[in-house]
């Protein structure tokens, strides 16, 4: 990759570089999927080729595990793995108290999996998906194929009794076929606008017959590195606020996302 490069991408890519930080030598890491946390995979393929680092990493997606065995990273299944160390991801967007909602890449499923599997899960994110309250970015919800449209009716339903529902819904499409997750499942995306109680309608969602998942990640994450376009992180935790403010240096973060991105 040559040329400039965007506020947002600069953004992203040094949250991952600051989270990458948090990877230790023997740790199981479970990788996120998306474009954050595929620089957060080529970081840590960085580590794995130019200083030694061992650790097994147990990706979110095909896409992911695709890019962390070509970057050198050993990769093993989360059964193989059973429990891990850390997990950090990207979000689609964050709140105050570190509530998520994933799934914007379609990996909502196996993200909670491997989150909740984790003693510890770090989201990295570009400071434009930090919101005062969840619900402006679409929800996804994981549904199996079968009686999908009906499902999407009792979802509807639901949310209009609940007021939540902004818009409506929509099966999310890849060109002129429904999306297709790693699962087999399709993706209903809400148009809510803002979620009131979001703990309340994850629990909602999730007793209906045909949803296997939402995106809503409620007291999963314990920490978010957030990244700006001028090369500033902050580390935000759960417990303590704002634990670091900081600066990459530009000059080598920019030489090594080039070289990455080659
Ligand atoms: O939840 C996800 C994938 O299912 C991603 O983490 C989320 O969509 C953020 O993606 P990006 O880093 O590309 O903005």
């Amino acid at each position: 990759m040559s040329g400039e490069l965007s506020p947002i991408d600069k953004a992203k890519f040094v949250a991952a570089k600051r989270a990458a930080d948090y990877v230790e030598d023997g740790m199981r890491v479970g990788l996120g999927t998306g474009s954050t946390a595929a620089w957060l995979v080529r970081c840590i393929g960085e580590m794995v080729r130019n200083d030694g680092l061992r650790i097994k990493g147990v990706p979110t997606s095909t896409r992911t595990a695709e890019l962390a065995r070509d970057v050198g990273i050993d990769v093993i299944s989360l059964d193989e793995a059973k429990w891990l160390d850390l997990t950090i991801d990207g979000a689609d967007e964050f709140d105050g108290d570190l509530n998520l909602i994933k799934g914007g890449g379609g990996a909502l499923l196996q993200e909670k999996i491997v989150a909740t599997a984790s003693d510890q899960m770090i989201v990295i994110a570009d400071v434009g998906k930090e919101v005062e309250t969840l619900g402006a970015f679409p929800l996804p919800v994981e549904v199996i194929p079968f009686g999908w449209q009906t499902t999407q009716a009792l979802v509807e339903e639901t949310l209009i009794s609940m007021d939540v529902l902004g818009r409506s819904s929509s099966l999310r499409m890849n060109g002129a076929r429904p999306f297709v997750t790693d699962e087999g499942n399709h993706i209903l995306d809400l148009y809510l606008n803002r979620i009131g109680n979001a703990r309340q309608l994850s629990l909602v969602l999730n007793q209906m017959p045909g949803v296997v998942e939402n995106g809503l990640f409620i007291d999963i994450c314990d920490a978010v590195v957030i990244g700006y376009g001028d090369g500033r992180v902050e580390v935000r935790d759960i417990n303590q606020g704002t634990i670091e403010q900081d600066r990459l240096d530009f000059v080598e973060t920019d030489n090594l996302f080039t070289d990455l991105a080659d």
